[in-house]
């Protein structure tokens, strides 16, 4: 039986284990709150909208803007399988990252405080969450075990205490809650004020709505699986990206084995956005789930799928078989999400590619402009 790990937040920040993904098309002023936290890290910035409209980066951050006019030019054909004009253009950062660990944020979203007044670094939360392991296999009902001051309750297999390595960590929100368009219509001044404190792992077989406003994930781990999909422009749905790829993440993380967290860190989400405009963008979504839902939570991907990558290619394959009645668009998101594998294993090889092969292509990446 491993000793508890008993956890402590990182002393020093892990510039060199963690990019930080954001995407805009609006501004990066609330990058000012959070420097304190965020200043030792590199941004990933990822530009949607305009490409000719400038985007003014606050001064003192190292980081790398990529426009859609750059998505196009590093990805070629391959740019197709990134949205446009929707926050899925974030998986973007997630490929050209070379990290181990993402922590994606938006730019609507500000330092919380904690119930004692302190500033919430959610950087050091997240990587905290993601250094300790789960328990998807029996729900420890003091929530994180890790954690100071907690430990497995009376009656909790021994077996099971070592716990599995964690590849999601998913932070949540005060003051603007992540509603869907119709709840945000008919509880227009609902304002999210309870802070609890915990993490909890998501027990395996269970789905979740995964929201990216305050996400961290390892890369190695499960990087494949967060793909964005195709949404926004051009496409019959919009804010159904995190959704997507908190499906598909989640499925692949039960079959691997690997653990899927939610609760602490918050921050704080200031802007609503407009719950009509929101209606429209995501109404398909509102009834295809019903059906699609149901899939992940029947489906078994073969025991021979034992990478992220793998297992997402057999799940697109799926996919675009047992759903394509849905709606002609599940097609092209099928095909879209194996692109995104040929796109993710030409910046991440597989360990068994040649490394010549591997390193040309990986080189072909000039990032737009750093500090
Ligand atoms: O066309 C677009 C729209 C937005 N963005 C960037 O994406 C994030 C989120 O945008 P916003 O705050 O307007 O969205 P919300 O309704 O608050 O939340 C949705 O966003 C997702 C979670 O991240 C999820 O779909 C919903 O929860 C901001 O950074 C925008 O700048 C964009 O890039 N392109
Ligand atoms: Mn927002």
């Amino acid at each position: 039986m491993a000793p508890k790990q008993v956890n402590s937040f990182p002393s020093v920040p892990l510039k060199d284990e963690l990019d930080i993904v954001i995407p805009t098309i609006r501004s990066l002023d609330f990058l000012e709150v959070w420097r304190p936290f965020f200043e030792p890290y590199h941004l990933i910035i990822v530009q949607d909208g305009d490409p000719t409209k400038v985007i003014k980066v606050p001064d003192g951050f190292d980081y790398d803007l990529y426009n859609r006019n750059d998505i196009n030019r590093i990805l070629g054909p391959k740019a197709s399988c990134i949205s446009f004009k929707d926050g899925g253009c974030r998986c973007f950062g997630f490929l050209v990252s070379k990290k181990k660990y993402i922590y994606t944020v938006d730019d609507d979203c500000f330092v919380a405080k904690d119930p004692n007044g302190k500033d919430i670094n959610t950087v050091e939360q997240h990587l905290l969450n993601l250094k300790t392991p789960s328990t998807p296999f029996f729900f420890n009902t003091l929530y994180d075990p890790y954690r100071e001051g907690a430990d497995f309750v009376r009656g909790y297999p021994f077996s099971l205490r070592e716990g599995v390595p964690t590849a999601v960590s998913h932070g949540l929100w005060l003051n603007i809650p992540d509603y869907d368009a119709p709840t945000q219509l008919v509880k227009p001044l609902e304002r999210n004020t309870r802070y609890v404190d915990a993490v909890m792992t998501i027990p395996k077989g269970a789905f979740y709505p995964m929201c990216a406003m305050n996400l961290a994930f390892d890369r190695e781990l499960i990087g494949p699986a967060m793909y964005f999909g195709l949404m926004g422009d051009g496409q019959p749905i919009s804010r159904y990206d995190d959704m997507l790829a908190g499906w598909c993440s989640k499925l692949i993380c039960d079959h691997l084995n690997l653990g899927v967290k939610t609760g602490l860190p918050y921050l704080w989400h200031s802007k609503a956005s407009n719950p009509f405009v929101n209606l429209k963008k995501e109404y398909k979504g509102l009834f295809w789930q019903e059906e699609i839902i149901p899939f992940f939570q029947t489906l078994t991907l073969p025991k021979e799928c034992d990478t992220a990558a793998k297992c997402y290619v057999e799940l697109a394959k799926l996919i675009k078989e047992k759903l394509n009645h849905i709606d002609p668009y599940i097609v092209r998101l099928a095909d879209a999400m194996i692109t995104w594998i040929d796109a993710w294993e030409d910046f991440n090889p597989p360990a068994e590619a040649v490394p010549a092969v591997a390193n040309a292509k990986k080189d072909a990446v000039p990032p737009k402009k750093s500090k």
